[in-house]
């Protein structure tokens, strides 16, 4: 069974504004919302594909209601763990430009987190692990690499899609799968990435240093995947982005899914960055005829 894990899920607002004038009183053209959280758009995706999985995590309050009755609705089981306060809302500004308010999320406390290590502990090894997203300020910055240590000695894969040292400090427990952008790479190599070609050697330094499947992303300007076989770039299909929120969470479901339908990394990377891109053309997120559209426009090449 996949399980997602998403610390802090939120119900992302997502706001369409002719343009936006700091200090006035601006009008919407139009507005939507939705469950979100990167493990939670993991297990949308999975659903969407097929693939069951379940979503853990933290929630509370009425947005901590609409997100579960929402992933029920679409047939998505949940274990979360109540908290007290209401789980956050993130506002999505799209203006031309995408401009987003992530808010700080609910107090968790250590008896939640507790509850939580214990469920992970009951995961086996015939169970995978997404973590996904950031860490809400009352838990620990370990909080990751307490919940892989558990996973390692369960013998219990883990992905794991996270920014800096929360990332770095999961690496030496062999990560099945991890997915930065190319900012978050160049961040945690004290440089700056602009091409598929120069994400190869850091990617390559991720796999020395533990990971066992690399994907990188750089929006528009293609992906590329690298694994200790093969190295291996991808050119995204052009489209007229609409919000490309969760086009990153789609990526990691969209490999997760046709890796466990046939274990091909190369159909696996193709179908993750399809997935990545029918989301970013998309107001919500994929669906599955949006990816079977756009899976042959995305061209894979080794790089030997
Ligand atoms: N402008 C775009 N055109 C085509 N595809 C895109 C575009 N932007 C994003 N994508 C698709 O989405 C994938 C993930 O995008 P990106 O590199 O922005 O990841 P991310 O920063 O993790 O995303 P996010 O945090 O917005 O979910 C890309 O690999 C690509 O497939
Ligand atoms: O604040 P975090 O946890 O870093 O990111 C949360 C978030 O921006 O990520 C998802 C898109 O990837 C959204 O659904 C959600 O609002």
């Amino acid at each position: 069974m996949i399980y997602t894990l998403t610390l802090n899920p939120s119900v992302d607002y997502i706001v369409q504004l002719e343009r936006f004038e700091l200090g006035d009183l601006n009008r919407t053209i139009s507005e939507t919302k939705y469950p979100g959280g990167k493990g939670i758009n993991v297990s949308r995706v999975l659903r969407e594909l097929g693939v069951t999985s379940i979503a853990l995590g933290f929630n509370g309050g009425f947005t901590g209601k609409y997100i579960e009755d929402y992933l029920h609705y679409e047939k998505i089981e949940t274990d979360f763990i109540k908290v007290m306060d209401d789980t956050r809302i993130n506002i999505k500004l799209k203006t031309g430009q995408e401009t987003e308010i992530n808010a700080k999320g609910p107090n968790i406390t250590e008896e939640d987190f507790q509850l939580l290590k214990r469920k992970i502990g009951q995961l086996t090894k015939n169970d995978l692990l997404v973590l996904a997203g950031s860490i809400p300020s009352t838990l620990p910055e370990s909080t990751y690499e307490e919940l892989v240590k558990i996973c390692k000695e369960n013998g219990v894969e883990f992905v794991c899609d996270a920014e800096g040292d929360l990332l770095k400090n999961v690496l030496a427990f062999h990560p099945f799968l991890i997915k930065p952008n190319h900012h978050e790479l160049g961040e945690l190599f004290n440089t700056t990435i602009s091409s598929c070609e120069e994400v190869i050697p850091y990617g390559k330094k991720l796999i020395e240093m533990g990971a066992k499947n690399v994907i990188v992303s750089l929006a528009d300007k293609g992906a590329v995947f690298i694994s200790e076989k093969m190295s291996l770039i991808a050119e995204v299909p052009k489209g007229q982005v609409k919000n490309s929120v969760g086009a990153g969470d789609s990526v990691v479901a969209g490999f997760l899914a046709e890796y466990q339908r046939n274990t091909n990394v190369k159909e696996a990377f193709q179908h993750s960055v399809a997935a990545g891109s029918a989301t970013a053309f998309s107001l919500g997120l994929c669906t599955k005829e949006k990816i079977e559209e756009i899976l042959s426009k995305v061209q894979i090449r080794e790089i030997l």
